[in-house]
């Protein structure tokens, strides 16, 4: 049984929804990197963003990811949407422990983001209906060699909890 899962995709593929209740059924303790940053930084990430910029937000999840990995035993941690893809961050994790890939299309992400989904997710923010879908293509095609580096990929968004673990 592995000790360390780790959850990647896209914002809105439901990790943070899918891996709590994932994580209750293997008895694992549930966290979220988004909300780790948080905490260390005291900031939302939207502020981190916009108050720091990018550059400085991907090296802190890079540098919390490790240290949250290496101080902790057992986890299911919920990644950022863009951990996976950038300091290296899918071959730490995939030298870590179980990654597991939630695969959504980009139309479902537009279904599910598109209101006030984007509020509190910087990166996709401020746009029309239009460019969202249009950014949200383009993202999961330039994230998808990363993600797919994962030991488990589960296709479609709309399975539930169970279904997902009868697939672990
Ligand atoms: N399996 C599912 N079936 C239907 N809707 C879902 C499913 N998983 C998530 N959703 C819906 O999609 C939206 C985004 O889900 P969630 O916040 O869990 O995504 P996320 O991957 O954690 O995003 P982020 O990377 O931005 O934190 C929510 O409104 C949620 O209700
Ligand atoms: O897809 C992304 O790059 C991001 C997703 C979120 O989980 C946050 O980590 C942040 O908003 C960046
Ligand atoms: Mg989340």
């Amino acid at each position: 049984m592995h000790k360390k899962i780790f959850l990647v995709g896209m914002p809105g593929s439901g990790k943070t929804t899918l891996g709590k209740p994932i994580a209750a059924k293997l008895g694992l303790p549930f966290f979220d990197l988004d909300q780790i940053i948080e905490e260390k930084e005291q900031m939302e990430i939207k502020d981190i963003f916009s108050q720091k910029g990018e550059a400085y937000f991907r090296e802190a999840e890079a540098n919390l990811l490790r240290d949250f990995s290496l101080k902790n035993d057992t986890f299911l941690l919920s990644t950022g949407g863009g951990t996976a893809c950038f300091h290296k961050g899918m071959q730490f994790m995939n030298e870590t422990g179980l990654t597991i890939f939630i695969n959504v299309p980009y139309e479902e992400l537009f279904r599910r983001l598109h209101g006030n989904g984007t509020d509190d997710r910087p990166l996709l923010k401020g746009k029309s209906q239009e460019e969202l879908e249009r950014e949200l293509e383009g993202k999961v095609m330039e994230r998808l060699p990363y993600y797919n580096k994962a030991q488990i990929s589960i296709k479609g968004g709309n399975l539930s909890p169970e279904e997902i673990l009868n697939l672990l």
